[in-house]
């Protein structure tokens, strides 16, 4: 059981479950190639059979931390961050993208989307996932619509999904990476003939970079 005082420091968003931190390159999407710091908040409910960070899931296992400890560690890095998880809008993120902000730091979100929009973001990457879908408020605030294809099925739901953002939001179709071999082709080719789509690869994993 977590004790009072911490759970009412969660609440309020001066602690989080952190899983890691660290200092990369955004491997994936619109930023790809731009340094930043990462921040992997523990805690995710939405059971993607896929997920590459399961080990984030169980948000007990990722000890409460000081979210000004969080900030101090990662403005020495960057200026710009990068708020993951685990399922990061489970947790109440105004307090650390304030105080990010106030360092003149770029906030970013990578969510699923499935929760309450909490922070304030300069930038916000929508990964929608059928197992559990967006809350209808984040669509028009999303600024880049990145699906995961990890079979031909996801392709329908990546247009059903791209209705309901802004115009100007930006589309990446990102191939599952266990199943690439086979549907990154199927990417290519979908991308060519509908052009308002872009592919997004997760470059880290190829160069071995977090
Ligand atoms: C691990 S998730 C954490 C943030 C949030 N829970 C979400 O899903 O957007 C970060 C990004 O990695 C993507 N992702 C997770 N596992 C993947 C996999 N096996 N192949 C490709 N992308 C994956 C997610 O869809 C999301 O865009
Ligand atoms: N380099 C790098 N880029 C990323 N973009 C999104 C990631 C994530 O797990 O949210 C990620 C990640 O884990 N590493
Ligand atoms: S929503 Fe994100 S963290 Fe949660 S299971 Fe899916 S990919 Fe993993
Ligand atoms: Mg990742």
């Amino acid at each position: 059981m977590i004790e009072e005082h911490i759970q009412q420091q969660i609440n309020k968003g001066e602690m989080l479950p952190l899983m890691e931190d660290f200092y990369t390159i955004q491997g994936e999407g619109f930023h790809t190639g731009k340094a930043a710091y990462f921040i992997r908040i523990g805690g995710c409910d939405v059971g993607c059979h896929w997920c590459d960070v399961k080990e984030s899931w169980n948000a007990d296992l990722h000890p409460p931390t000081s979210t000004d400890v969080i900030v101090e560690n990662a403005i020495k890095f960057a200026n710009t961050v990068v708020i993951t998880g685990g399922e990061p809008l489970m947790w109440s993120l105004d307090y650390i993208t304030k105080k990010l902000q106030l360092n003149n730091i770029k906030t970013h979100i990578e969510t699923s989307g499935a929760y309450k929009l909490t922070g304030t973001w300069d930038w916000i990457c929508l990964s929608p996932k059928k197992t559990k879908l967006p809350l209808e408020e984040i669509y028009l605030k999303t600024n880049e619509l990145k699906v995961i294809v990890y079979n031909k099925n996801d392709f329908k739901f990546a247009e059903e999904q791209a209705k309901k953002v802004s115009e100007n939001c930006e589309l990446f179709l990102q191939p599952e990476w266990s199943n690439k071999e086979k549907m990154t082709p199927l990417i290519v080719d979908y991308v060519m003939k509908n052009p308002k789509w872009k592919i997004s690869l997760q470059t880290h994993k190829y160069i071995n970079i977090p």
